[in-house]
């Protein structure tokens, strides 16, 4: 489920009436994604999708995304705009939240990507990456590692009610990452959440990249390291598909590239984005009642990616 906010057709027609679209034909709810309220709008020009911002984006980072995905289009990236009203503006309320209309792109989000996929997953992010190089706007990564370090004491003994175990494990991954986190390799921004249900594909071919909304400032290897924690497992976290993996950094290497040092510091990237979303997974499963109308996710499945990563060789990862 994702409309939390519900708007009658009257104010979404006077919604619309602000921008040059034509106007309503149909409104429909979307049912994926968990953070915002996204309708699918068709009117008598084209199809739109309508997000209400609900509690985690922040309005005020809002124009920072708007100027990265018009920069990332004007490049040539299939990224959805910000669409503007008569006056130019992007940013508007509606039903009490802050609400924009966006592109529509076409395509689907596979669940069980092939490694024909994974690899056009890759060329995807490495021309994003290309795209991004002369992007100036700065966003600080709020689940960086001293954003890990806060979100584990937020979970403190509760992570123990997840599985047995798991606070120290979570403990000493912590110490590996503070002592081993790559220090000087180049930053630039970076999409941080690219998993299977942010990329558009039909068949083999990316036809957008979509949810930007933690895109900011970090090492640029780390967003192809959360790529393959996201693209190279089974769901549970339960098999590593070497085939992907190895398709996944070929694409990337096509389109951008990893430099010896990034290389290196490969293994320990994959180990901190694996913890990353433990730890998120893990702070929304305490803090979501079992009840509730969304789907909690499960952070065991990215406990599973951590344990691999422990153990894993270069050549495994990078399929070379
Ligand atoms: N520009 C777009 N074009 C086509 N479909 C889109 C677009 N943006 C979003 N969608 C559709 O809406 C769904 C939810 O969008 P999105 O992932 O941005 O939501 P969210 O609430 O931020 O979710 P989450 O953070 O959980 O992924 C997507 O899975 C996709 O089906
Ligand atoms: N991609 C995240 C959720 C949204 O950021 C996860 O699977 O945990």
């Amino acid at each position: 489920m994702a409309v939390y906010t519900h708007v009658p057709a009257e104010d979404m027609d006077r919604f619309l009436a602000r921008y040059d679209v034509g106007s309503l034909v149909s409104a429909k709810g979307i049912a994926e994604g968990v953070e915002n309220s996204n309708y699918l709008l068709e009117t008598t020009q084209d199809r739109f999708i309508l997000t209400l911002y609900e509690k985690r984006v922040d309005e005020a980072d809002l124009p920072f995304f708007m100027d990265l995905l018009d920069h990332l289009a004007e490049r040539g990236c299939r990224v959805p705009r910000f669409i503007g009203d008569r006056q130019g503006r992007k940013l508007q309320q509606l039903g009490g939240r802050p609400a924009c209309l966006i592109e529509f792109l076409t395509g689907v989000s596979v669940t069980e990507p092939t490694a024909a996929q994974s690899r056009a997953a890759g060329i995807a992010l490495g021309e994003m990456h290309r795209a991004a190089a002369d992007f100036a706007g700065r966003r600080r990564n709020a689940l960086d590692p001293a954003g890990w370090h806060d979100l584990a004491t937020r979970c403190g003994a509760d992570f123990d009610a997840i599985a047995p175990g798991l606070g120290e494990r979570v403990r000493q991954e912590l110490l590996w990452l503070d002592a081993h986190w790559p220090a000087d390799l180049p930053s630039a921004v970076i999409h941080a959440d690219l998993f299977p249900d942010n990329v558009l594909m039909l068949g083999d071919r990316v036809t957008g990249l979509i949810d930007f909304y933690f895109s900011c400032t970090d090492i640029r290897a780390y967003d192809l390291a959360v790529t393959h924690g996201a693209w190279c497992f089974a769901h549970d976290g339960s098999a590593y598909h070497a085939d992907r993996g190895a398709a996944l950094v070929a694409g990337y290497d096509v389109a951008f590239g990893l430099s010896e040092a990034e290389h290196i510091a490969f293994p320990a990237l994959c180990r901190g984005a694996a913890l990353r979303f433990l730890l998120t997974r893990a702070y929304d499963w305490i803090n979501t009642p079992p009840d509730a109308l969304v789907t909690r996710k499960d952070p065991l499945a990215f406990l599973r990616r951590l344990d691999f990563y422990a153990q894993a060789t270069l050549p495994e990862l990078l399929g070379r």
